[in-house]
């Protein structure tokens, strides 16, 4: 008996359905590796490293930036690892003593060599890119810049980093690089999605950028990027002497014309009153000349917040334009298309101030009671923030609605198109990650080859051929696995 059920066994496991499901159960075994073996390939990452110093014209940040090494192409890749505040004003203002420029860095780039692994120091890129700061210094003084830059090549040079270079950005590089980070950031451009205009509100000039579909008129104005396999024609414009600090002085400047010694400013506070020196105001090139800069006057806050927007509007050109539309000061503009992350000082100010989701209308009554208050009441009520930046938000928050209202054109119906961003995906918006996906190449112009498998799929077909060697598995014990699937007490 024994024997017979043995012969019938050894026939069993040579039949032509025992041959096909050994094979099936070996291929989905195989697949099953392969497939795992190829998807869990990246995990096995090692990241690279970028550094950026961004040398703006009232401060300087070092951005420190990972990315899988082998994911270089795919966006959404790189993120911000850390980042570091220079001590101090910007580099522009160490024309007199330049070797401090270099000086200023050290602390932070001491940072950045913990962040960075130090096995990876000698891989890592480190790019200086100097903005409107530095541009007015080379238009002022161009020796006295060119050893600004010099000596802060000097300390970066070294580093243990990677060093490659140390530039004044033009303001069209500005505004496209941080037109880049923004949409880079928001996955915009793998996903084909449509894009986000970028406006960055500096110290010293403000950029506007974004995606027209109207034909640009001003070659000067238009940038054209294939990124992803899809071609994108930007406008943007920078506007130097534009960023706040600057258009602070203009605004005083003007104002100071009628009186030199004292400012009665429908832009600061009631109660605000303190000395200041000309040479304060009219130190920078955007602001004309005085003869004697050291001569004091005294500024004196009214809080009229109508009186205000009219004292800033004098600082824009609205009447003259040879082309179909303007901004203002004769720039060609089209008709502003889209959303926008409006990021820098258009964050710091909107934000302190609880107006970035309010309509135009609630942000102008918001604003009216805010500048209207006293400055002893303003004071009493952010005994943390410092008085320089707290003297200031009536004044800057109302030139960022007449920039962007009666400036860029935008409406009450498209006011809440602007989003006002610090950060994305725990990035901070802003040039510097665009200016290193450029010169690291980390933006392909053509889409890359996509993965064998997207995650969902990787899924679906794992658990497909999990399924499929389970059944297979319980079908073999079934049909002639009796003898090792059986108990041994069957068996016997
Ligand atoms: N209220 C406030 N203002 C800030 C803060 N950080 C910077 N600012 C001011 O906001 C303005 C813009 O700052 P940034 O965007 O750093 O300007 P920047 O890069 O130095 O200047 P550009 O070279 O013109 O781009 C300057 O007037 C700064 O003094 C902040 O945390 N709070
Ligand atoms: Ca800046």
């Amino acid at each position: 008996m024994a024997e017979q059920r043995e012969i019938k066994a050894k026939t069993s496991w040579r039949s032509p359905r025992t041959i096909c499901i050994i094979f099936l159960f070996i291929a989905a075994v195989v697949a099953l590796m392969t497939i795992a073996i190829v998807q869990s390939k990246p995990i096995s990452q090692k990241y690279k490293y970028g550094i950026v110093l961004d040398a703006g014209s009232s401060h300087t940040s070092v951005y420190i930036y990972e990315w899988p090494a082998e994911k270089e192409n795919n966006t959404g890749m790189v993120r911000q690892l850390d980042t570091c505040d220079v001590e101090g004003k910007g580099i522009s203002s160490y024309a007199n003593n330049v070797s401090q420029a270099g000086n200023s860095l050290k602390k932070c780039m001491d940072k950045a060599k913990k962040s960075v692994p130090k096995a990876k120091h000698g891989d890592t890129p480190v790019y200086l890119g100097a903005t409107a700061g530095m541009r007015l210094l080379s238009m002022e003084n161009k020796r006295a810049s060119d050893e600004v830059m010099a000596s802060v090549e000097r300390t970066l040079r070294n580093t243990p980093f990677d060093y490659q270079g140390a530039r004044i950005i033009s303001g069209q590089e500005e505004g496209a690089f941080g037109w880049i980070t923004v949409n880079y950031l928001s996955d915009n451009f793998r996903q084909a999605k449509p894009t986000m205009g970028a406006l960055d509100l500096g110290g010293a000039s403000t950029q506007i950028t974004f995606v027209s579909k109207q034909s640009s008129v001003s070659p000067e104005n238009s940038i054209d990027f294939r990124l992803y396999g899809k071609d994108y024609q930007l406008y943007t414009h920078s506007f130097l002497c534009y960023g706040k600090d600057q258009v602070l002085k203009l605004a005083m400047a003007h104002q100071l014309e009628t009186d030199e010694y004292i400012l009665h400013d429908p832009c600061f506070h009631p109660g605000y009153k303190v000395n200041k020196s000309l040479g304060s105001v009219f130190n920078s090139p955007c602001a004309k000349t005085f003869d004697e800069p050291s001569r004091t006057f005294t500024h004196i806050g009214e809080g009229k917040w109508e009186e205000c927007r009219n004292s800033i509007r004098k600082v824009f050109n609205f009447s003259d334009c040879s082309f179909s539309s303007c901004s203002f000061n004769r720039v060609y503009q089209p008709k502003v298309e889209g959303m926008f992350g409006a990021f820098s000082a258009y964050y710091f100010v909107m934000n302190f101030l609880n107006l970035t989701t309010h309509s135009l209308e609630e942000s102008k009554m918001s604003l009216s009671k805010y500048c209207s208050t006293s400055w002893s009441e303003i004071k009493s009520n952010h005994p943390k923030v410092k008085d320089k930046y707290l003297a200031e938000y009536c004044f800057s928050a109302t030139y960022i609605l007449t920039l962007l209202e009666d400036g860029y054109k935008f409406t009450p119906e498209n006011w809440n198109d602007i989003n006002f961003i610090d950060k994305i995906e725990n990035s901070n918006a802003g040039w510097t990650l665009g200016y290193m996906l450029n010169l690291t190449n980390m933006i392909p112009a053509e889409a890359p080859d996509t993965p064998p498998l997207t995650n969902g799929g990787f899924v679906t077909v794992m658990l497909f051929l999990s399924m499929a060697i389970i059944v297979l598995l319980a079908l073999s014990c079934k049909f002639f696995g009796r003898p090792s699937c059986s108990s041994p007490k069957e068996i016997i």
